[in-house]
């Protein structure tokens, strides 16, 4: 099967605009694929630009130099150069991503909130919120929680609402930024158990895991970001 998203040269920069443009080299001409049915996980010291390579893979931080080739819909787009209205047909269609913190949006129910890339796919609503009900079962959510906005739930509640979100569409690719940080370790064996099961259905899955151990149990493969090396002191 073509492999599904290449990333070759890519280099990103922060420039600080209230500290007079100052440029603050992270990311420094990255280069790997991923395959699908198979875990990779992006790893190295933090602060070397892990999750600012995710955020590029999903079109929220813009891409200085390189190309993020993304199979979709049959056909290769360079996501670092795409139209914003590309960048919403590929999340809609091709990329799902588990952030690290929830983006609650006022009076929207948490049950809606996990339903709303299937509804955005064309699912009926009330058949998306029956598969968001399952995940959230399946992670252990209280059900008391369900029909509530999710913004004064607990950082573990919150995450558990943030991966049924990503996990509820069948995206070829998947990003997963920490998704198990704030959970406990039943709650991460659900976790486990949920990503071994998009690797059986060929899903190409792309995360970023801080506990060694998860790491141990999800990853089919390695990638070391190094980042820029340090500049000497003149
Ligand atoms: N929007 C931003 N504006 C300015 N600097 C940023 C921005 N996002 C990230 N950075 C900086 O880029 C560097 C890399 O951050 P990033 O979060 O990508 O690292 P990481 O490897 O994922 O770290 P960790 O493992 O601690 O989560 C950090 O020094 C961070 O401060």
């Amino acid at each position: 099967m073509a492999v599904p998203l290449i990333v070759s040269g890519v280099s990103k920069s922060f420039t600080m605009h209230l500290r007079g443009g100052v440029r603050i080299p992270v990311v420094d001409a990255v280069h790997f694929s991923i395959e699908t049915g198979q875990c990779a996980v992006l790893s190295g010291p933090s602060g070397v630009g892990k999750s600012s390579i995710l955020k590029m893979l999903y079109g929220n931080y813009a891409v200085d130099v390189g190309q993020i080739l993304i199979r979709h819909n049959g056909t290769l787009i360079d996501l670092a150069r795409a139209e914003p209205r590309q960048v919403m047909a590929v999340r809609r269609d091709t990329i799902g991503y588990v952030s690290q913190f929830l983006r609650a949006v006022p009076r929207v129910s948490a049950l809606d909130v996990a339903a709303e890339p299937l509804v955005q796919r064309g699912a009926d609503p009330d058949t998306a919120r029956r598969r968001a009900a399952d995940l959230f079962a399946r992670l252990n959510l209280p059900e008391k929680l369900w029909d509530l906005p999710p913004a004064t739930f607990s950082g573990g509640e919150q995450q558990r609402v943030n991966i049924a979100r990503g996990f509820i569409t069948d995206h070829p690719i998947l990003l997963l930024d920490e998704p198990t940080a704030s959970l406990d370790a039943a709650n991460r064996a659900v976790v486990v158990a949920m990503i071994g099961e998009k690797k059986a259905d060929g899903v190409a899955l792309l995360g970023i895991f801080h506990d060694a151990d998860l790491r141990e149990a999800v990853a089919d493969r390695i990638i070391e970001v190094t980042g820029f090396a340090p500049q000497k002191a003149a």
